[in-house]
């Protein structure tokens, strides 16, 4: 007999294929009501209240699969259920429209200021002026973001006569079209803005998206929406903003810690909150428990399963054969992905020499998931990374060639952007590692490791002198440095690998250089 435990509440609607089948026994109990059987279950699923630790996935020695009813996993530890062999799967899209439409009541409700008039009305007062609004009618909407919910959200505004301005770096223009919205930059959107909403993942890049420097950069009277994850919109600015009075409203159904406590933003009258209930609607429920209620049969029925969040088991013998090529390609993806910060069409991968033979498939879905983790919600690896691709519209093909061109193997990689393409050549070398040989159209040399700068400029005198004194100046020491060039007082680049990472303010000083051209952090 097959037990499943599901630890969070869930709908008996969506389970019923699981409380159906004779050969499962469905126990829905809390993780402490069943401390003594944790290790009897095979599968268990939750949402976002049980935290799947490691200490839990050491308790529940018998688990295969872990079913998240919901899109984000931070309550997760994805990497230990990985070391684990515990397959995570989630359900990705069952609550975007309910997300989406709770971000649209937020924002009635800000702009009308309805919660408040609410309490005031049920407090026996009748105080109509203090509850003047204003229109969503033609007023601007930024949205940051425009994944599943944020075009859910977008489609919702125009109905509303709104004007929208959508920010991701990562949207293509052919999708935006196709909604019909405006595509800015960040700063735009910022200027433009009346209300912004927020809808991306949270990522090292994403926190903190809207602190000082950013709302300082909004309208006067800006009113603001986080339905997304706590910490997108960085608290403590926002407090100072409320303060002074440039932010005029604040909705949230996330926060940095939850439950938020005696959090000081919650004395605002002009803050108004719910506690994560973006996905809370009873059709939401139903969608993301029978997504993954049916998933985890399939799996348990020995079938691939499509919403898988972390890796299946390769067989050891595979994996040995490819795990050196496996490692390279990720590095090159992580790398291509931040020198193309836009939006990219497709990615075309060349493997020659001794790689051609060997099984590409998990080498190109490794490269893709390195390629695509700073962009999207959701963890993205081998398992779920083609299927992310296409359903960003990125196109990604492979190509074998049996002559490695003066290596004994090379991966090959060029990405074609809307207005640049981009490419990058790599080789592993046996016994001494990942080199990356060709980039951006140089012939160079380095590792793709750690901390790296990479400087475009004229080939002149004078230039490896002029950077190394600002990096020196400003104690950040040089490891490694690799130049190269296309031709003598051409174009040339440098690589420098750093001790540490690089201010971003330190990046901004070594642009003003005149003759350099391009100037871009990447870390691997
Ligand atoms: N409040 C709630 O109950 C719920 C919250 N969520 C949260 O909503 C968020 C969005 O979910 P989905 O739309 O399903 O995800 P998605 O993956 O479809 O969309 C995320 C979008 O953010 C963009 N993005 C990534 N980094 C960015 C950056 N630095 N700047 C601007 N855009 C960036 C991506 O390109 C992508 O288009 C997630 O954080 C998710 O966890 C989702 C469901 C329910
Ligand atoms: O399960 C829930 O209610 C939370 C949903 C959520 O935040 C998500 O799916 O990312």
């Amino acid at each position: 007999m097959v037990r499943i435990l599901v630890a969070d509440a869930m709908s008996e609607e969506g389970l019923a294929p699981l409380l159906a089948d004779p050969t499962i026994e469905v126990v829905q109990k809390k993780v402490g009501d069943v401390e003594d059987e944790l290790d009897q279950f095979d599968a268990l699923l939750v949402r976002s209240a049980t935290k799947v630790t490691e200490q839990l996935l050491q308790k529940m020695k018998n688990l295969k699969i872990v079913g998240r009813a919901g899109v984000g996993v931070d309550n997760i530890d994805v990497d230990a259920a990985t070391r684990y062999g515990v397959v995570v799967i989630n359900a990705p899209n069952g609550n975007t429209i309910s997300t989406a439409e709770h971000t649209f009541a937020m924002m009635a409700s800000l702009v009308r200021r309805i919660p408040q008039a609410h309490i005031s009305v049920k407090s026996r007062e009748w105080n109509r002026s203090a509850f003047v609004g204003v229109e969503l009618f033609g007023k601007h909407l930024g949205i940051i973001g425009f994944g599943r919910i944020g075009s859910e959200v977008a489609k919702r505004a125009r109905a509303f006569g709104m004007h929208v301005h959508v920010y991701d770096p990562f949207l293509t223009k052919a999708r935006a079209e196709k909604i019909g919205v405006d595509v800015c930059t960040l700063d735009e959107l910022l200027a433009k803005a009346d209300i912004i909403t927020v809808h991306t993942p949270l990522t090292k890049e994403t926190k903190g998206l809207l602190g000082p420097k950013n709302l300082a950069k909004t309208k006067k009277g800006v009113y603001l929406i986080n339905c997304a994850r706590g910490g997108i919109i960085d608290e403590q600015s926002l407090i100072s903003f409320l303060e002074n009075g440039h932010v005029a409203g604040v909705a949230l159904d996330v926060f940095e810690q939850e439950p938020p406590g005696d959090h000081p933003l919650l004395s605002f009258d002009n803050v108004i909150v719910t506690p994560h209930l973006g996905a809370s609607t009873v059709e939401a429920q139903v969608n993301v428990a029978t997504q993954v209620a049916q998933e985890v049969l399939t799996f348990l029925q020995g079938k691939p399963v499509t919403s898988s969040i972390n890796l299946p088991t390769l067989s050891k013998d595979v994996y040995e054969k490819i795990q050196a090529f496996y490692t390279l390609a990720r590095k090159m993806g992580i790398l291509a992905s931040q020198y193309m910060s836009e939006p990219v069409q497709e990615i075309a991968i060349t493997y020659s020499g001794s790689v051609a033979d060997l099984e590409t498939t998990f080498i190109t879905r490794s490269l893709l998931a390195g390629f695509l983790k700073p962009r999207v919600a959701s963890t993205v690896n081998e398992v779920n990374a083609a299927m992310i691709a296409k359903e960003r519209g990125i196109a990604f093909s492979e190509k074998f060639s049996a002559n490695g061109n003066d290596y004994n193997n090379s991966i090959t990689l060029t990405v074609y952007g809307e207005n640049k393409t981009f490419t990058m050549k790599g080789t592993h070398i046996a016994h001494y590692g990942d080199r990356i040989v060709h980039f951006n159209g140089f012939a160079i040399d380095f590792a793709p490791e750690g901390h790296l700068l990479y400087i475009q400029h004229h080939d002149k005198p004078g230039m490896i002198g002029k950077v190394g004194n600002i990096l020196g100046d400003h104690q950040v020491n040089i490891a490694t440095m690799q130049v190269g060039r296309q031709e003598v007082g051409g174009k040339a680049i440098m690589m420098l690998s750093l001790d540490k990472p690089l201010d971003d303010t330190l990046v901004e000083t070594l642009e003003q250089i005149s003759d350099i051209d391009v100037v871009k952090k990447l870390e691997v």
